[in-house]
């Protein structure tokens, strides 16, 4: 289901077709690790970095890099930064906005980055109205709605190239499982599926070797995957959430979507995307396993059988999608565009 050797070919091939890759918000805690792990990616010939503050240093700081991509960096200070960091790029990556501190939680930073990630959809859909665009900035559950809304009121918005990241759950159930099974982490294939945020992500135990796990260690698997996040923010203290495992999740996710765009084949990873699978119940937000393609999400995949217990997880979790998304939505609509 997941194409871990694709990942692993980014950084050794020479690139067949040239890629522009843009990161908003290239000078924060995520940015800057996962604009090095673009750099390093052969696929990616131009990078492009974004931020209202920072980002030419770091641009300055890869560009000594000896890999084919070269690095730009761009900001407020120069008169149209944000558009020319997007006019004609590929791939956006937007990881701009807060991080949480201990107590938060996600949706807590609606309220400031809500506003950021609106403005930002607005300058995509006029600057690079055809990219793919890859959201990091949480509430992803809100967030990506958010940026439909944006770009559907401009006209220009296609399901097939807007995704949500949520790679950084589905390492996390690889390393975690492979802790309470003693196997080889690099090895283990999760599907996680729903959205991005405590109850709404749901690991489907059922569909890997380790479904007959005992209750207990199942139950305290299922509940370290859904808060992985709480952890960091916890061990973190105040100086924010995830940042290189997030990295080196949206590297892995941006080279998927490469090798979509580069015609490979049989690329499949779970995404946050407009979804038909709980369309009728009002759900068009999912996050379900995607194959890749040259037009972006070629196909939305169904979660495939689950278990009676993974059944109630995807009802509990249904529930506060649908709020997520409502809220995102009306966010925009009462939004002067
Ligand atoms: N999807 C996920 O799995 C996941 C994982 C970790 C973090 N996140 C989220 O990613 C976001 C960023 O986290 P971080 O730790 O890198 O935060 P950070 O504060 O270290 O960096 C954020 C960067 O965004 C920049 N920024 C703010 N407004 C901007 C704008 N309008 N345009 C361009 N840049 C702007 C800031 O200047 C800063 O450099 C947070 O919302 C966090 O919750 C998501
Ligand atoms: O937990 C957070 O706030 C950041 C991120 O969404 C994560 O899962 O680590």
């Amino acid at each position: 289901m997941f194409s871990r050797s694709i990942a692993r070919r980014a950084f050794s091939s020479t690139a067949a077709n040239p890629y522009k890759v843009t990161v908003i918000g290239a000078g924060g805690g995520i940015g800057q690790p996962l604009s090095l792990l673009l750099k390093l990616n052969h696929k990616v010939t131009d990078l492009r970095l974004y931020d209202i503050k920072g980002a030419h240093g770091v641009a300055t700081d890869l560009s000594h890099i000896p890999t084919n991509s070269t690095v730009k960096g761009f900001g407020p200070d120069q008169a149209d930064g944000l558009k020319n960091a997007l006019t004609g790029t590929d791939v956006i990556l937007i990881p701009a906005g807060v991080p949480r501190k201990p107590g938060m939680t996600r949706d807590d930073l609606f309220s400031i980055n809500a506003g950021i990630v609106r403005d930002l959809a607005k300058s995509i859909a006029d600057a690079a109205p055809k990219a793919k665009i890859c959201v990091i900035s949480n509430p992803v559950n809100s967030t990506v709605p958010i940026v439909a809304e944006v770009l559907k009121e401009k006209g220009v918005f296609d399901p097939k190239k807007l995704f949500g990241v949520t790679t950084l759950d589905t390492i996390r159930a690889s390393r975690f499982i492979s802790e309470v099974a003693g196997t080889n982490p690099t090895q283990e294939k999760v599907p996680v599926v729903g959205g991005h945020s405590g109850i709404t992500i749901i690991p489907l135990i059922s569909q890997t070797t380790h479904k007959l796990l005992p209750k207990e260690k199942r139950d305290a698997l299922i509940h370290r995957i859904q808060f992985g996040g709480d952890e960091v923010v916890k061990a973190k203290n105040g100086a924010g959430s995830a940042t290189l495992s997030m990295a080196q999740a949206g590297a892995t996710f941006a080279n998927f979507v490469l090798s979509g765009l580069d015609g490979e084949k049989d690329v499949i990873s779970p995404s946050y995307v407009y979804s038909p699978l709980y369309k009728s119940e009002g759900i068009d937000f999912f996050s379900s396993p995607i194959t890749f393609g040259p037009e972006g999400a070629a196909k939305v995949n169904p979660i495939g059988e689950i278990s009676a217990e993974e059944e109630e997880l995807l009802a509990k979790a249904k529930e506060t999608l649908k709020k997520n998304i409502e809220k995102g939505i009306n966010f925009v609509k009462q939004s002067k565009l």
